[in-house]
């Protein structure tokens, strides 16, 4: 399959951050949608607020996920990363893409980096929502916490359906729920991810290894959760020249311990909608030092990511959407995204949102998904 194109090239942020649009989700209007599907135009990646501002009312109603729920879910995540015996990773390890991923297992740009991604991480499947059993095998840390993390999986989805729904209002669909049914019962998958503290005799070495190498998302959008403290994610700026890093807070944030949500459009709805949102290549790098913690070394750095997918049987044709079929002519031969298995797209449209997401999954974890079968 042919690939996008290699950014390999880009300079490094050299400190440039960006300050990405920030929405307030709690109240949806029409407005409100358009201005959200131009900066998922434009960037690909968007804030929107966790929490009210106290400022302008303090209203909680409109907002599905707070500072406590949060913090409690990287708590259990510490937890699990932490102090789980190597035996009980073990016993949990990836199979079908759920479970634990142990340091260098995954490889997001394995044609820039020899050596796998410096970070672990456990893939979780939302629950069965008619049984609320999980669908995989889970560590003592997530099965004490058992109704926070299903509590906390609600939520995002909730937080999600929001989204879609202000998408799909930005792009003038009649019919407002579109997107949202087609993820209707499709498991959103949570990623916990613990890249560590690098030691002082570690040989990191930041000219050839990486934290996340060079991707792009493959579902639909992203919900990335990140701690205070803890930078590293740069993304591709629109030029394609510049990695730019985003920052933990906004510029005149109204919080300085519970950071705004990320939001980054995936593969499969740039592709849906002909390429009108973006689906934005990014990284995590280990920061520079006055950035990563008051230690002369690099710190630990917990983020959490909600992979928003849909149904696997999804035909990948073009959204009906006038803004969409308007891009039709402009959009021909493209390849959507950025790594290993993506397609163009006459190729996906050949494709169900299963297969897809099946390619790219295979060249992230190269030969251990092949040796599982
Ligand atoms: O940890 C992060 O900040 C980003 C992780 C990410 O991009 C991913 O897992 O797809
Ligand atoms: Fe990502």
């Amino acid at each position: 399959m042919p690939s996008a194109t290699i950014p390999h090239e880009a300079k490094s942020s050299s400190g440039e951050t960006i300050d990405l649009p920030l929405f307030d989700i709690s109240h949806e209007t029409p407005k409100l949608g358009k201005e959200l599907v131009e900066a998922a135009a434009k960037w690909g990646f968007l804030w929107i607020a966790g929490s009210p501002d106290p400022d302008n009312g303090g209203d909680r109603s409109g907002y599905d996920l707070n500072e406590d729920i949060v913090d409690r879910v990287f708590d259990i995540s510490r937890t699990f990363f932490m102090e789980a015996s190597a035996y009980e990773k073990d016993h949990c390890k990836i199979k079908d893409n759920r479970g634990f991923v142990g340091m260098h297992i995954e490889s997001l740009d394995p044609s820039k980096h020899q050596r796998g991604d410096f970070k672990q991480a456990f893939n979780l499947a939302e629950p069965d929502p008619t049984t609320g059993q999980w669908r995989q095998p889970i560590p003592s840390a997530f099965q004490t916490n058992d109704q926070t993390l299903q509590d906390f999986h609600a939520r995002c989805r909730s937080t999600a359906t929001r989204v879609l729904r202000l998408i799909a209002l930005g792009l003038e669909m009649e019919d407002v729920d579109w997107l949202v049914r087609f993820h209707d019962g499709a498991p959103q998958a949570s990623r916990f991810l613990h890249y560590p503290m690098l030691p002082r005799d570690s040989d990191y070495n930041p000219e050839v290894d990486i934290r996340a190498g060079a991707h792009s998302d493959y579902g639909s959008m992203t919900l990335l959760f990140t701690r205070p403290g803890q930078p590293g994610l740069e993304i591709l700026s629109p030029d394609g020249e510049t990695w730019a890093s985003v920052p933990v807070f906004p510029e005149d944030y109204h919080s300085r311990t519970f950071p705004p949500i990320v939001v980054n459009i995936g593969d499969i709805l740039s592709y849906w909608t002909n390429g009108l949102l973006k689906s934005t290549v990014h990284r995590v790098i280990v920061p520079p030092p006055p950035l990563s913690h008051d230690t002369d070394v690099p710190g630990d750095r917990f983020s959490i990511a909600i992979f928003v997918e849909p149904a696997d049987d999804i035909v990948l044709v073009p959204m009906p959407s006038r803004l969409v079929e308007e891009r039709t002519t402009g959009f021909k031969g493209e390849a959507v995204g950025y790594g290993g298995g993506v397609a163009d797209r006459e190729t996906l449209s050949t494709l169900t949102a299963g297969q897809y997401l099946k390619s790219r999954l295979a060249a992230t974890y190269g030969s251990l998904l092949s040796s599982q079968k």
